[in-house]
């Protein structure tokens, strides 16, 4: 599904990714875990064509998505859900969900897209008239996911699902995620917390400056010595 292949990355000169190379494989969820400004919202934006890589491959089912613009890569089918959720303040809670299905068309109708991101995350029913300034945190990071998903992706890319959430809205993102997995989307996330990758996670990434410095399922990861170091501060049962 996705490839990334020794992809290196400079912002203003200085190298940001060195090599990192890894994989989604269809209908898996996979984690990219690492600290502040290790790299994974770089990642995330090269992936969806807002940064040129200075070097390295990426593809999407075996066609290369490098050179190709943000909305050509969406238009593959790949839905990005940002840090900062980007949801739109004058646009209502519906009006942001429907709004890939206005300018994406796909095999699926926009009623079918619309009705699979309201079943992931059923709270959003209620705030369907809602205006996008008027939501928690928590609230746009659902509608930002729930926008991705109206897209009716093949991948979707999400940056941080969880973070700046209280822990009491952590579960219902969880919850979301594992119905995204049950629906068969392949899903890379961007985490900060070695304790917010949902169990279910296929594969996990840990990035530190930069480099993948481990690839492997979530049991292995809570077994590694490198892991446990690069999460430091962060407990490790
Ligand atoms: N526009 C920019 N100009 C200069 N440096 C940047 C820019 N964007 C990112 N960087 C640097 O690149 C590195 C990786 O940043 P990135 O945002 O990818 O990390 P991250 O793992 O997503 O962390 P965070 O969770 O804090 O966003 C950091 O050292 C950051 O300072």
């Amino acid at each position: 599904m996705l490839s990334i292949r020794d992809l290196n990355v400079d912002i203003e000169g200085s190298p940001v990714l060195r090599s990192i190379s890894l994989d989604v494989g269809a209908g898996q969820i996979v984690c990219v875990v690492g600290r502040n400004g290790a790299g994974k919202t770089t990642t995330f934006r090269t992936v969806m064509g807002y940064r040129k890589p200075k070097s390295g491959a990426i593809s999407l089912e075996g066609r290369s998505l490098l050179g190709l613009r943000p909305f050509q890569i969406a238009r593959l089918g790949v839905g990005f859900s940002p840090e900062e959720s980007e949801v739109f303040g004058d646009l209502t809670v519906e009006e942001n969900i429907a709004l890939p299905t206005w300018t994406f068309p796909s095999a699926r109708s926009g009623e079918e897209r619309i009705a699979e991101a309201y079943r992931v995350f059923p709270k959003l029913e209620r705030y369907r008239k809602r205006g996008g300034q008027a939501l928690s945190g928590g609230e746009r990071k659902m509608v930002s996911v729930a926008r991705a998903l109206a897209l009716g992706p093949r991948l979707l890319l999400l940056d941080e699902p969880t973070e700046g959430l209280s822990p009491a809205i952590i579960p219902s993102i969880i919850d979301g995620l594992a119905s995204i997995r049950s629906f068969g989307h392949a899903v890379l996330i961007a985490e900060s917390n070695l304790h917010h990758v949902p169990e279910f996670t296929d594969r996990l990434y840990v990035i530190e400056r930069g480099e993948i410095i481990f690839g492997g399922t979530p049991e292995e990861a809570r077994k590694s010595k490198e892991v446990q170091r690069v999460t430091e501060g962060v407990t490790v049962d």
